[in-house]
C-alpha cells in the first residue's frame, strides 16, 4: 500500500487503539516506556510539568535526542513541532519519525493557522477540547486526535472535561435530524461532510486518545470508560516516584479498565504518584493553545 495516503495514515493511528503513548526525553526512559508496553513512545526535550516550569518557548526536540530515541526502541516514535510549524513538520518527516504531534505543549509558532497535514507523508495528531476543534483539524489532515486536558498538571479534571465535551457533541449530532447539520456544522465551525460522517459512525472518523493530566493507573481507566480510544502520558510517568512500576501499572489499567478486581491489583504499590496542581492556580493553560 502506497506510504502516506488517508487510509494507511488513519489506518496506522487505529493500531495503536487500546494502548499507551509515552512521553519521553532520553534513550533510557524510551525503554521504560517500550519494556512497560507502550505501543509508542513521544519524543521530547523536557515532559510537560518540566515544560510548565521552565517557562519561556518550547520547541521541538533537537535532532540528537530525537535520534538517540528512535535508535533505543522498536516501536513507533512520534515528536512534537509547533503548532503552524511547517519547516519544524518539513524536519521530523525527513529525520523519518513515526508519527508528528502539532502540540499545544510547545510554543505555537503561528497565532493563527495549523498545519495543512495533507501536504505530508507523515500523519499527524492533534489536540482538541471539542468536537468542532476536532473536526477542523481531522480537515486540515489529522489521522489522530487526542483530547488536550491540562498537560503537565497531574490533575484529570481537565481531560475528563474534553472527553465528555466531544462525547456529548458526537450524541448530540447522532440524534439531529439532517436538516439542522449545515447550521451546527457553521455554530461548531466544521466541515459539514464531517459532522455528517460524525452522525453516520456515532463517532470521530480518526482515533481519538485522552491527553494531559493522567497520573495514576486508575486515571487513566476513567479516560478509557469515558470512551478514549487510549491514553498519552508524560509526566503523570516520569515525574512519579518509580517510573518503571508506574509506566506497567497505566499500561495495565488500560487494558482492563473494566475489571475493578483488576484494577485494584494493577494499582497496588505503583508508588507515589506525581504532585498535581489545581486549575485555577495556573499561570498558563497549555488547552487555549490552538485555533
Ligand atoms: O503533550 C502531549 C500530547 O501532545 C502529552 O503526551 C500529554 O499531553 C502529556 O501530558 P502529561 O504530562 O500531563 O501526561
Amino acid at each position: 500500500m502506497e506510504k502516506g495516503t488517508w487510509v494507511v495514515k488513519k489506518g496506522f493511528a487505529e493500531m495503536f487503539k487500546n494502548g499507551v503513548i509515552m512521553d519521553v526525553t532520553t534513550a533510557e526512559q524510551a525503554k521504560i516506556a517500550e519494556e512497560a508496553g507502550a505501543v509508542a513512545v513521544m519524543a521530547l526535550e523536557r515532559v510537560p510539568a518540566d515544560i510548565r516550569k521552565a517557562g519561556g518557548v518550547a520547541r521541538m526536540a533537537s535532532i540528537s535526542k530525537i535520534k538517540e530515541i528512535m535508535e533505543a526502541v522498536s516501536i513507533p516514535v512520534m515528536a512534537k513541532v509547533r503548532i503552524g510549524h511547517i519547516a519544524e513538520a518539513r524536519v521530523l518527516e525527513a529525520l523519518g519519525v513515526d508519527f508528528i504531534d502539532e502540540s499545544e505543549v510547545l510554543t505555537p509558532a503561528d497565532d493563527k493557522y495549523h498545519i495543512n497535514k495533507h501536504d505530508y507523508k507523515v500523519p499527524f495528531v492533534c489536540g482538541a477540547r471539542n468536537l468542532g476543534e476536532a473536526l477542523r483539524r481531522i480537515a486540515e489532515g489529522a489521522a489522530m486526535i487526542r483530547t488536550k486536558g491540562e498537560a503537565g498538571t497531574g490533575n484529570i479534571v481537565e481531560a475528563v472535561k474534553h472527553m465528555r465535551q466531544v462525547m456529548d457533541e458526537i450524541r448530540l449530532v447522532q440524534n439531529m435530524p439532517e436538516e439542522e447539520l449545515v447550521t451546527y456544522a457553521k455554530q461548531i465551525g466544521a466541515p459539514v461532510d464531517l459532522v455528517a460522517e460524525v452522525k453516520k459512525l456515532g463517532r470521530l472518523p480518526v482515533v481519538n486518545f485522552a491527553a494531559g493530566g493522567v497520573a495514576t493507573p486508575a486515571d487513566a481507566a476513567l479516560m478509557m470508560m469515558l470512551g478514549s480510544d487510549g491514553v498519552f502520558v508524560g509526566s503523570g510517568i516520569f515525574k512519579s516516584k518509580d517510573p518503571k512500576r508506574m509506566a506497567k501499572a497505566i499500561v495495565e489499567a488500560v487494558l482492563h479498565y473494566d475489571d475493578p478486581e483488576k484494577l485494584v491489583k494493577i494499582s497496588e504499590d505503583v508508588g507515589e504518584a506525581m504532585e498535581g496542581l489545581e486549575i485555577d492556580k495556573l499561570d498558563v493553560h497549555l488547552q487555549e493553545r490552538g485555533w
